[in-house]
């Protein structure tokens, strides 16, 4: 029985990996399928992992209508029996339920990666919809982890590091390393460098999320004898 299967995680958890790997073992038993991903980190019409591999992929546009691509590929005799679906929280509410139609009356598997919530920590259009249509919402396995330790279960947007939550929804990007490996260069503000700014993005827990307190305000919270991982509003404990 086809399944449309969501693999969530943050970012960074490994999910272009495993998408990669489950187009590998597929293929490998001779079924048939198609990649497709939309603004991949490494640029259009490709899956990337951070592990370092990269496949061809068809891009996903605001025009991209899956049941016609999937039907004009079968129709020329094309064998398709999976679809890895990268990147799928960028696409419509629309192409989702299109998928969710593929596999209901083609019998097509499909498999979505995506991340589920925004900087804001709210739900993308597409991942809402996955989530609302799905046969089984799979979280993966490998851990992102905060700067504090803790598993990583928001995603923070940083410009130069210093995390904000105001914004276009979409602004495609990678991790900041530079956040948590916060050099004296990052202390100083950029305009006073003349560098443009650097928008990135961070994994945290929700404690450090919800008090804004990414790997760089950690460090220099730290840096004037405080400790990032005490609370400054006086909570009262029982
Ligand atoms: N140099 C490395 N050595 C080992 N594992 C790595 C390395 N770089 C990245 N990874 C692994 O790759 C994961 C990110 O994979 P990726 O598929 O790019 O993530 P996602 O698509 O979820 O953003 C990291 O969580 C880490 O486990
Ligand atoms: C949180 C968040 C992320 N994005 C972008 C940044 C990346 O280009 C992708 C996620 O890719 P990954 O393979 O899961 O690392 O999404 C965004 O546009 N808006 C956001 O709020």
């Amino acid at each position: 029985m086809a399944e449309l299967v969501f693999f969530s995680g943050t970012m960074d958890c490994g999910k272009s990996t495993l998408a990669l790997q489950m187009d590998y073992n597929h293929s490998a038993r001779g079924r048939g399928g198609i990649l497709f991903s939309r603004n991949d980190r490494a640029g259009n019409s490709m899956i990337s992992s951070r592990l370092g591999l990269k496949t061809r992929a068809v891009e996903v546009r605001d025009s991209t209508d899956f049941w016609d691509e999937v039907s004009g590929r079968l129709g020329t005799g094309e064998r398709v029996d999976y679809l890895i679906c990268d990147e799928a929280q960028f696409y419509s509410e629309e192409q989702v339920e299109q998928l969710a139609r593929i596999v209901d009356e083609m019998g097509i598997d499909v498999f979505a990666f995506g991340i589920a919530t925004d900087f804001r920590t709210r739900l993308f259009p597409g991942s809402r919809r996955l989530i609302e249509l799905a046969d089984r919402i799979e979280v993966l396995q490998v851990r992102a982890l905060c700067w504090c330790g803790r598993r990583a279960t928001h995603n923070a947007r940083t410009v130069d590091g210093v995390m904000v939550v105001t914004g276009d929804q979409v602004v495609v990007g990678d991790v900041d390393k530079r956040s948590a490996e916060p050099g004296p260069e990052a202390l100083f503000a950029p305009e006073e460098a003349g560098a443009l700014p650097v928008v990135g993005y961070e994994t945290l827990c929700r404690r450090h999320y919800m008090r804004r307190m990414g790997a760089q305000q950690a460090a220099r919270t730290a840096g004037m004898g405080e400790d990032p991982d005490i609370c400054a509003v006086d909570v009262p404990r029982r």
